[in-house]
């Protein structure tokens, strides 16, 4: 798991901070990191207390405590529990940048995976004592370098210096409980499942319709609906807290929407962005609501590959104020990562600022008011997300293949997108994205296989880089409603002619053997 960081750093006078990485967290891997740092020379690890860190708290851990610049320690480097090692994404056992807090750029990450091939071997200081993770404190042994610290500390505290809820049992639960109740005043009845639990209470802690259920019942949009009326507003996070979903009552809110809107309302409802926004940012699958709102308001506006590395780099040189993900994550230039709990504050914020004149009994502006209203003012992407997951990883590659090959010929494509659906418009550019990050150059290339058509409406086809077995490919489907009347439509079924012409024309079934998605969001 941790083999990475000690590849990249064989001989570390390092300082290092331990998160448990949400989803696969796990307090037994957290003593054998200490162990392994021990033996190998690390000066002090840090740990979140009961190994609750946050995504979005690691980030701050190391604004706060390395410092931007480095100059709070030397080498230091965060360690996290590695689920994808030697995949394409940044998920590496260090997966953090040193100098800004976000995920580790390609060169770091790439470097490592070089260096894990040339490692023989590593030691673990077996005589060491479990170290109490529930106190907060340090803890002083003598390492091979001289004395080595282990320092519990609180992990909500570097956060909230910083800075209805449903934590599927994740770390967020740690965070909702001080930020929500304790320094906001809510409820304790409004959180659900904020008892961070190592097997996610037996749930999946993804922040989606399909997976918060729980909360999706109580908000009015489930099969089996609670018999009280669901309150104005909830929300979900991931188990490392860094994502989000938002509802309002029997309502939900696309996360491409979501970072449209609080983009289109931050100057005026949330008082960090006051002077202004530095600009806009949204991964390449993403809707194109976020580029909208940008022309509107004339801001700066980029698309990025998908990972959050590439919007940290924008954030460092100034260039991105608010940036988000298709994937249910969003975020600010307030720290390098997404952040789950941002967002909802960022939602509350815009939910008190448009009901500040409506506290003296009127009706509320709602969730669902607010994006109505977005989309009468911006026009409605209509958007859809097909995975169809386990594929095999030789059939989902030549199906990548033969849409690259097809891209040359756009007369060939709109004979087969009119053969499918005649009513749906021209292709009129067809390529594989490619990215020019403008801070330091660095090319991306092969991110993603688009057609764009005439009208705005979009494919997308993609393999992630997180899936786990055989290769996991993500479609991506959007069409642009700009005629107010016609935005309120079910997206499934405003989609569905799209939806045929992109299973014509990639072949899905011939070459997968799949009739049907695994999942749709
Ligand atoms: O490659 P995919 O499976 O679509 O996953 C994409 C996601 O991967 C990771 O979680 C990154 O942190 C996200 O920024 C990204 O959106």
């Amino acid at each position: 798991m941790s083999i990475e960081c000690f590849a990249m750093f064989p001989k570390m006078s390092a300082t290092l901070v331990v998160s448990g990485d949400g989803r696969y967290y796990s307090k037994d891997a957290i003593q054998i990191i200490i162990k392994m740092s021990a033996a190998n020379g690390v000066r002090r690890v840090w740990v979140g207390q009961n190994g609750l860190l946050s995504t979005p708290a690691v980030s701050a851990v190391i604004r706060e405590r390395v410092g931007a610049d480095g100059s709070k320690a030397t080498g230091a480097f965060i360690l996290t529990a590695s689920h994808n090692p030697g995949g394409p994404h940044e998920d590496f056992g260090i997966k953090y940048n040193m100098g800004n807090g976000g995920p580790a750029p390609e060169a770091i990450t790439d470097k490592i995976f070089e260096n894990t091939k040339t490692l023989t071997e590593y030691l673990i200081a077996d005589d060491l004592p479990n170290v109490d993770i529930s106190a907060t404190g340090i803890s002083s042994f003598e390492g091979p370098e001289g004395q080595f610290d282990v320092d519990v500390f609180d992990s909500a505290s570097d956060y909230v210096k910083l800075m209805n809820y449903d934590a599927l049992h994740g770390v967020a639960g740690a965070y909702a409980n001080r930020i929500f109740v304790e320094e906001l005043g809510a409820q304790e009845s409004s959180l659900l499942n904020c008892v961070p639990k190592e097997d996610f209470g037996g749930g999946h802690p993804d922040p989606n319709l399909t997976y918060a259920k729980e909360l999706v019942a109580r908000m009015g949009l489930g099969k089996s609906n609670s018999e009280v009326e669901p309150p104005e507003f909830g929300a979900a996070a991931d188990g490392d807290a860094d994502r989000n979903m938002i509802l309002g009552k029997r309502f939900f809110v696309t996360p491409s929407d979501s970072v449209a809107i609080i983009a289109a309302n931050a100057v005026d409802a949330i008082p960090y962005f006051s002077s202004g926004l530095k600009g806009v940012a949204r991964s390449m699958p993403t809707s194109a609501a976020l580029d909208v709102v940008a022309k509107h308001l004339n801001l700066k506006f980029f698309e990025v590959p998908t990972g959050w590395k590439f919007f940290g780099n924008l954030m460092d040189a100034g260039m991105c104020s608010i940036c988000g993900e298709e994937s249910f994550g969003t975020g600010s230039d307030h720290i390098r990562e997404k952040d789950g709990i941002w967002a909802v504050l960022a939602w509350l914020s815009i939910l008190a600022y448009k009901n500040k004149d409506n506290l003296n009994g009127n009706k509320l502006v709602t969730v669902e008011d607010i994006v109505r209203q977005h989309w009468a003012t911006y026009g409605r992407h209509y958007y859809t997300r097909y995975d169809y997951e386990n594929v095999d990883a030789g059939a989902a590659k030549d199906l990548m293949a033969y849409l690259v090959k097809l891209q040359s010929s756009l007369d060939e494509i709109d004979i087969i997108v009119k053969g499918a659906r005649s009513d749906v418009s021209n292709v009129v550019n067809a390529d594989e994205f490619e990215y020019k990050d403008p801070v330091d150059g660095s090319i991306s290339k092969h991110q993603g296989i688009r057609f764009l058509f005439q009208d705005g409406s979009r494919l997308v086809f993609r393999l992630s880089g997180t899936g786990s077995e055989g290769a996991t490919i993500r479609l991506y489907i959007e069409q642009y409603e700009k005629d107010s009347s016609k935005t309120g439509r079910d997206s499934q079924e405003a989609l569905a002619p799209l939806v045929e012409v992109a299973l014509k024309l990639s072949k899905m079934q011939e070459f997968t053997g799949r009739s049907a998605p695994t999942v749709i969001t």
